[in-house]
Parts: C-alpha cells; structure tokens; sequence
C-alpha cells in the first residue's frame, strides 16, 4: 500500500462507493441453535411454525361453571334453574367424567372445559346451594353455547406461521415461541467484534484524567454502539503507539469484526492503515464525508471469510461518525439485521442553514423538538458534548451543497 503518512489523502472514496464494497464481501453469518429462554434480542434464521395450538384443549376463559349452555336457557332471578354439581376443573387438573344437560363442573380460569360442556357461568351468575346431599347450581341468567370458552387454537392454530425468518426476536416473542413448544432455535449467530484503542496518551474509562493523558471514551462508545447493533464484544485491545504493537492487536484474535480507534490519519503515529495493509487489505482509507474523512475499512483472512476491520479516526465525534456509516450496518448485516440505520426519524424545519461541499456527505449534530432543526454551531470532529447536546444528526448527502433556512429536513433521532 501507499504509505500516505505525512503526505495526505490525494484522493477520497465516495461514501456510496465505500459502502458498495462493503456490501458485496459482508453476508449474513451463519445459523445457530439457542434455547428459547436465551432468544431475545436475536434474529430468526429460519421460520417456525406452532408445533402446537394455543390453546391446545377448550380452556374456560371465567371462574364459575362449565355446563350445557342450552340447559340455562329460560333461566332468570324469578324463575332460577337447577343444575346439579358433578364435580371441578382447574387448571392442570381436569375433570375427568363427562357433563351432561342439568348438569355443571365447578371450573376456574384456565382448566380444561370438560367433555359435554359447551360454555362457563361466570360466578357471578348463579349460586351453589346444599340440597340434601347434593349440591345444587341456581343459575339466575341463561349462558348461550360457547360463552367463555376459549376454542382449541383461539390463539395459535397448530401448523401456523409464527415468527419469520430475519425477525429480531422481542419479548413477546419469544414468550409465542414457547408456548407453541419451541425449544431450541435457529438463530443468526451473533458477529463477535474486538475493539483495538491505539494512542499512548489514552487512560482507561475510569481513570480521572492528568497530565498530557485523556480518558479513552470511544470504547465505551462504541462497546454500546455495538450491543445496540446485535454485535459480542470481546475484551478491549489497547495497544500503544507502536507500529508492532498495533499490527499485533489488529491481527490478533479471531473475532468476526476489528474496529480500530485512533492512528487511522496521516501522522507518523498513525500505524493503523499501514499495519492493516500488511496483513490483509485495506479497501478504503479517506473518505469524501465530515467528520471522519480519515476513515477506512479492509479486510484481514478470517477462517472461511474475510473478517472486515474498520479504521475509526480518533477524535471522539469521528470515531462514532465512521461507525454509525460503515461498521455499524456491516455489524448489522453479518447478524442478520438491516443495514439502515436503526434510529428513529423525524422531519422538521431547519431555523439556520447548513453548509456543504457537493461530493462530500456531512453529518451534522442538530437539536430537535419535534418541528424546529436548529444546527449545533460548536461541532468540531472533537468536541463529543456536540452529540450528547444533539438529539440527533441530519446526513447531507454528496449530491446537496447543503439545506437552506427554512427547508424540510430528516433528522435521524439519537435515541
Ligand atoms: N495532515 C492531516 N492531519 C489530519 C488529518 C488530515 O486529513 N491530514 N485528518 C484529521 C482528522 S479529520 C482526524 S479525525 C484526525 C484522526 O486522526 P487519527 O485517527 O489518527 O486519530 P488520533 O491522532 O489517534 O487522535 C485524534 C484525536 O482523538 C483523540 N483520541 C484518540 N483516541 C481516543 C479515544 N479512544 N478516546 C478519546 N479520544 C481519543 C486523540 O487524543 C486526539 O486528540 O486526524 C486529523 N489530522
Ligand atoms: O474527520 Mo476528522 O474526523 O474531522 O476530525
């Protein structure tokens, strides 16, 4: 590769054309089988089909009776009519005998609705009295044929589609999954990413910052970025400035995904492109956007596939540019999830213009209150109290020289 250390880029890849070569040599990984219990969060790789109707017997939806409906018929406070108690049903334990007209099953909700019985009482509706040794049901208001009895596959018909390939698997979800006797599931396997922060003058989150060291923040940043995105983190690579050292950590492991903060301009310092280029390829390195310019990708041998490393500039506001353009939809893709950016979008009215280059996609920090998009005027690459002032970021895209005053733009929400 072209050492461009200490001369600059001569030439930028188009953000379009950056994400072309990522889209070609980054697809979906490949299936695995969790327990239902563990599948939340992840992406279905195959469809599943109920095993089993939900519910899988008549379930009696109200505490009460369970009896012949037409046996009630006629029946009212003047004129109650007597059914004769025969036994119960709960849930879990049902009633094993048959039920016939004038006759009636004490049932609670949830247990099977015993043979014969077409619809439950509610409690409300009737009285147990003792008659003898016989314990007699007045009903005081008819029940019609079917009246809270929940049919077999009220909720889920056996054989039905119910969650599609590619879904991201929610809450509910995987509650469905179970109860339709699911137990393990074909699941995308989730992209394994290492996280490499270079820089001598970076200290660990945590640390109170001195000297001429700065707390590294991008990789609690991108350690969120990349659970947001379905991705496994593995433990934090922090290598010092030196060219070994930083091939070495870039190199190293066998994770899915590298991303690189820091050492990707055109310093002496800057060994993050070059180390790449000798273990693999770098495909990209400067990009036609802002922030991020210095940004880059390549690719490193992986076992099978070509395992995609990402070059995040430094500077904090940079670094999480780079991944929200390139690592993060590759992230994504590998984990069976869309490419697009997952934030949620509004629309509003931009109260002061932006600027930009036409060929260059910029990335501006905005605040939003559901109407009015007003530019953040302090923004540079590393000023990271730009984002967290922002509620979101409007892209300007290579072909626009920027928004006018007063023009309708999209604004992609940070939360
Ligand atoms: N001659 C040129 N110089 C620079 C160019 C250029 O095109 N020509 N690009 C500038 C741009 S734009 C950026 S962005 C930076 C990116 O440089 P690096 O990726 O090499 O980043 P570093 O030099 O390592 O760091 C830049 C800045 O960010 C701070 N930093 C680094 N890592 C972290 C971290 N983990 N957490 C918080 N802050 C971090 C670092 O201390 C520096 O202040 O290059 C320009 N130069
Ligand atoms: O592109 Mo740099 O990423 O402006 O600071």
């Amino acid at each position: 590769m072209r050492d461009v250390r200490m001369r600059g880029f001569r030439k930028r890849t188009s953000v379009e054309e950056a994400l072309a070569a990522l889209v070609s040599r980054t697809v979906e990984l490949e299936a695995e089988r969790v327990h239902v219990t563990q599948a939340s969060g992840r992406v279905l790789a195959e469809d599943v089909a109920a095993a089993a109707s939900v519910p899988h017997f008549r379930r009696a939806a109200m505490d009460g009776w369970a009896v012949v409906g037409a046996s009630t018929f006629g029946a009212s406070t003047y004129a109650p009519v007597s059914l004769v108690l025969i036994g119960e049903a709960r849930p879990g334990r049902p009633f094993a005998g048959v039920l016939r007209r004038g006759e009636a099953v004490r049932i609670t909700t949830g247990a099977p609705v015993p043979e014969g019985a077409d619809a439950v009482l509610m409690a409300e509706r009737a009285e147990e009295i003792t008659r003898g040794d016989q314990t007699i049901v007045s009903v005081a208001e008819p029940v019609s044929p079917g009246k809270h009895v929940s049919a077999i596959g009220e909720d889920v018909p056996a054989g039905t589609l119910v969650a599609r390939r590619g879904r991201k698997l929610r809450p509910q979800d995987v509650g469905l999954l179970a109860s339709v006797g699911a137990g393990l599931v074909s699941v995308v396997r989730r992209p394994r990413v290492r996280v490499v922060i270079t820089g001598d003058e970076l200290l660990a989150p945590g640390s109170m910052p001195e000297g001429s060291c700065i707390v590294d923040s991008n990789s609690v940043v991108l350690a969120a970025l990349v659970a947001r995105d379905g991705g496994a983190l593995s433990p934090t690579v922090r290598a010092a400035d030196r060219y070994e050292l930083v091939r070495e950590a870039i190199g190293g492991g066998d994770e899915d995904v590298v991303l690189v903060s820091g050492g990707s301009s055109v310093g002496p310092e800057d060994h993050a492109p070059l180390a790449l280029a000798e273990i693999g390829e770098v495909t990209v390195h400067g990009v036609a956007m802002r922030p991020s310019s210095p940004a880059g990708f390549g690719f490193v041998p992986g076992d099978g596939r070509p395992r995609p490393v990402f070059l995040l500039p430094g500077n904090p506001v940079s670094c999480l540019c780079a991944y929200e353009f390139f690592a993060g939809p590759t992230i994504r893709a590998l984990g069976g999830l869309p490419r697009a950016w997952p934030h949620p979008r509004g629309k509003g009215r931009l109260d002061a213009k932006i600027v930009s280059e036409l060929g260059r996609v910029d990335y501006v920090r905005v605040k939003y209150d559901g109407a009015r998009v007003t530019p953040i005027m302090t923004s540079g690459a590393s000023i990271l109290s730009s984002t967290t002032r922002a509620d979101g970021v409007v892209l300007v895209p290579a072909g626009s020289e920027g928004h006018g005053e007063g023009e309708e733009v999209e604004v992609l929400l940070y939360d």
